[in-house]
C-alpha cells in the first residue's frame, strides 16, 4: 500500500514552487492531495522538456520521481489544488465543471518564464461529479504524444512532461488501467474559469481573476488606449487575436480538436484537453473526429466559428468588468479579420510563398476544393508537393488525385505563382511547414496496443517522430505512410 499522498513530503532537488494561482484565494479552488494509485510504472517520458524545467537529471530518474508524478508522494512546496470552473459544452450551458480529475501542484520558474505543472487523472476532487476522477492509458497516452507533437509543430499547446501507469482497473466501455499525465502550461486558465464567476454573480472574483491574467499574461491590456483604454475590453480582443491565430494553425494542418467546449478553451490561446482529436487523414471539411459529437458541432470545418462562438460567451463573461456592450462586442470583431489573414499565412506558407500576392486565396480555395473531392490524404499530398517543388517531380503527387486533369491545371497556375514566389526557395520553407509526420490515430493506437502489454517502446519512438516532424527519420517511413484500412473503423469518443 503507497503512504497517503500527504505525508510523504519529497525534497525534490532544485524544484522551487510558486503557488500564484493559490494566492487568488479558496474561492477559486480547492486544496487536496491525489489519490494514489498501486506500484505506479513509467508510461512515457519527455526528456527535453525536464530539461526546460531545468529538473535534475538523476531525480528525475528516480523511484522518488515516479511517485510525485503518480500522486503517490507530495512534492515539498507545492501546493495541489483542484479549480473551479463552469462552461458551455456541445452550445448548451453546462453549470459548474471544474477539475473533476486534474489537480495544479504550482509553478516553476523556467528560462521561458513560469510554468505551471498539473496531473491529470489524479483522483477525484470536489468537482467529479459523477466521474472517478481518473484517466485510462488509452487517452493519458494520446495526450502525452498529441502535445508534445503540437509543440513541434509550431502550434500553442499545453505541454506534456510524462505518462505513469498502474494497473489500477477503471472502468469505462470495458475495464482498462488507470493513468496520469503530468501537464505544463504557464496557465490553464480557460474561457469557463470566467463564465463560472460570471454566472454566479462573483464579479469582484471575476475581477481578480481578470486581473490575475492581465497583470501576468497581458500587460499592454493596462496601457492601452484603444476600448477608451479599458482593459478588460483589451484583454477581450488579445484572447480573440490568440484563438484566431491558434485556430488558424489547426485547420492548416489539419487539426481536429474533436470538443471544442468553452471548458476547454485556454485564456492564453493555447490548445488543451486532448481528448478525442483526431489529425485528418483524407481532407474533407465536414469530418467529425469525435464519436460522441452525433450532430457535427465540432467538425474540422466548423472549428473556426465555434471559436467564435466560445470567445463571444467570453464576452458576456467579461461584461461585467467591461460595462458597454458595444465595446465588447467591438473586442470581438478582429477575429473575422485576423482569422482569415493567419490562415491564409500559414496555407502560404504551405504552399512555400514568402509573401502575399491578390491571387493567393483563390489558389489555395481551389486546391482545397480539389483535396475534397478527391479525398486526397492531407499530409502525404503537402508533403508530397514539397518534394516536388524540391525537384523530384510531380508524378507522386499527381498520382493522390482521380481528377489529374483538374490537378494539373492547379499545378500549373501554382508553378506560375511559384516563379514570382519573392526571397527564399520555396522548397525549404514547404519542407518545414508541411510535417512528415502527424498524430496520425492508427499510429496512437499501435503505440497504446504495445503499451497496454507494458511495451512502451512504441510511445517512445512515437515521440521521437513527432516531436521532429519535418526530419526523415530515415526508416520509419512508415509511420508516414497512408493509414491502413482498419484505421477508418476506430472510434474515439468523449470516454478517456
Ligand atoms: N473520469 C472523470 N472523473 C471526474 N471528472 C471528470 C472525468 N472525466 C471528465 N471529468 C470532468 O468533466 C468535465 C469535462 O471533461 P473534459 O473531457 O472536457 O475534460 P478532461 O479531459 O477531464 O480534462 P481537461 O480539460 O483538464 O484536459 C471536466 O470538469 C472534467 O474534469
Ligand atoms: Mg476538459
Amino acid at each position: 500500500m503507497n503512504p497517503p499522498a500527504d505525508t510523504a513530503l519529497d525534497p525534490a532537488p532544485g524544484l522551487a514552487w510558486h503557488n500564484s494561482f493559490a494566492a487568488l484565494g479558496e474561492d477559486f479552488y480547492t486544496l487536496l492531495p491525489p489519490t494514489p494509485l498501486p506500484e505506479p510504472y513509467w508510461v512515457g517520458k519527455n526528456p527535453a522538456l525536464a530539461r526546460e524545467l531545468e529538473l535534475d537529471d538523476a531525480w528525475f530518474a528516480s523511484q522518488a520521481a515516479l511517485e510525485a508524478f503518480t500522486g503517490n508522494r507530495a512534492l515539498a512546496g507545492s501546493r495541489a489544488l483542484a479549480s473551479v470552473y463552469s462552461g458551455h459544452q456541445f452550445g448548451v450551458w453546462a453549470g459548474q465543471l471544474g477539475d473533476g480529475r486534474a489537480l495544479l501542484l504550482g509553478e516553476l520558474q523556467t528560462p521561458a518564464g513560469p510554468q505551471e505543472l498539473q496531473l491529470k487523472g489524479s483522483g477525484r476532487t470536489p468537482y467529479s461529479r459523477m466521474g472517478d476522477g481518473r484517466a485510462v492509458l488509452r487517452s493519458s497516452v494520446r495526450e502525452f504524444l498529441c502535445s508534445e507533437a503540437m509543440q513541434a509543430l509550431g502550434i500553442p499547446t499545453s505541454r506534456a512532461l510524462c505518462v505513469t501507469g498502474s494497473d489500477a482497473p477503471v472502468r469505462r466501455e470495458e475495464i482498462e488501467t488507470a493513468a496520469v499525465v503530468t501537464r505544463v502550461a504557464p496557465s490553464f486558465i480557460r474561457f469557463g474559469h470566467f463564465e463560472h464567476f460570471a454566472a454566479s454573480r462573483q464579479h469582484a472574483q471575476l475581477r481578480i481573476l481578470a486581473d490575475y491574467v492581465i497583470d501576468r499574461f497581458y500587460p499592454a491590456c493596462r496601457t492601452t488606449e484603444q476600448f477608451a483604454g479599458n482593459p478588460y475590453a483589451a484583454l477581450l480582443e488579445a484572447v480573440s487575436g490568440r484563438t484566431a491565430a491558434m485556430v488558424a494553425q489547426w485547420q492548416a494542418v489539419g487539426f481536429c480538436h474533436g470538443v471544442m467546449n468553452t471548458d476547454n478553451m485556454s485564456i492564453l490561446g493555447l490548445t488543451i484537453d486532448y481528448g478525442p482529436f483526431q489529425f485528418l487523414d483524407t481532407f474533407n471539411p465536414g469530418h467529425i473526429c469525435n464519436h460522441s459529437d452525433t450532430h457535427g458541432r465540432y467538425a474540422y470545418g466548423k472549428q473556426p466559428n465555434v471559436a467564435y462562438w466560445n470567445l463571444f460567451c467570453l464576452g458576456q463573461a467579461l461584461l461585467p468588468l467591461v460595462g458597454e456592450q458595444e465595446l465588447a462586442l467591438a473586442a470581438l470583431e478582429p477575429y473575422k479579420t485576423v482569422f482569415p489573414r493567419e490562415f491564409e499565412a500559414r496555407m502560404r506558407a504551405k504552399l512555400g510563398l514568402a509573401d502575399a500576392q491578390p491571387g493567393d486565396l483563390a489558389l489555395i480555395e481551389s486546391l482545397l476544393k480539389l483535396l475534397t473531392r478527391d479525398q486526397v490524404d492531407y499530409t502525404i499530398f503537402w508533403r508530397r508537393l514539397s518534394h516536388h517543388v524540391a525537384g523530384a517531380g510531380p508524378e507522386t503527387v499527381r498520382d493522390l488525385f482521380l481528377d489529374r486533369a483538374a490537378f494539373d491545371a492547379w499545378l500549373l497556375q501554382f508553378s506560375e505563382r511559384l516563379t514570382t514566389a519573392g526571397p527564399g526557395h520555396p522548397a525549404d520553407l514547404m519542407l518545414k511547414t508541411n510535417p512528415k509526420y502527424v498524430l496520425r490515430n492508427h499510429l496512437g493506437q499501435q503505440a497504446i496496443e504495445k503499451a497496454k502489454l507494458k511495451d512502451f517502446s512504441g510511445v517512445d519512438t512515437l515521440l521521437s517522430l513527432l516531436q521532429a516532424p519535418f526530419d526523415e527519420h530515415p526508416g520509419q517511413d512508415a509511420a508516414a505512410g497512408f493509414p491502413p484500412d482498419w484505421a477508418s473503423s476506430i472510434e474515439i469518443s468523449c470516454s478517456s
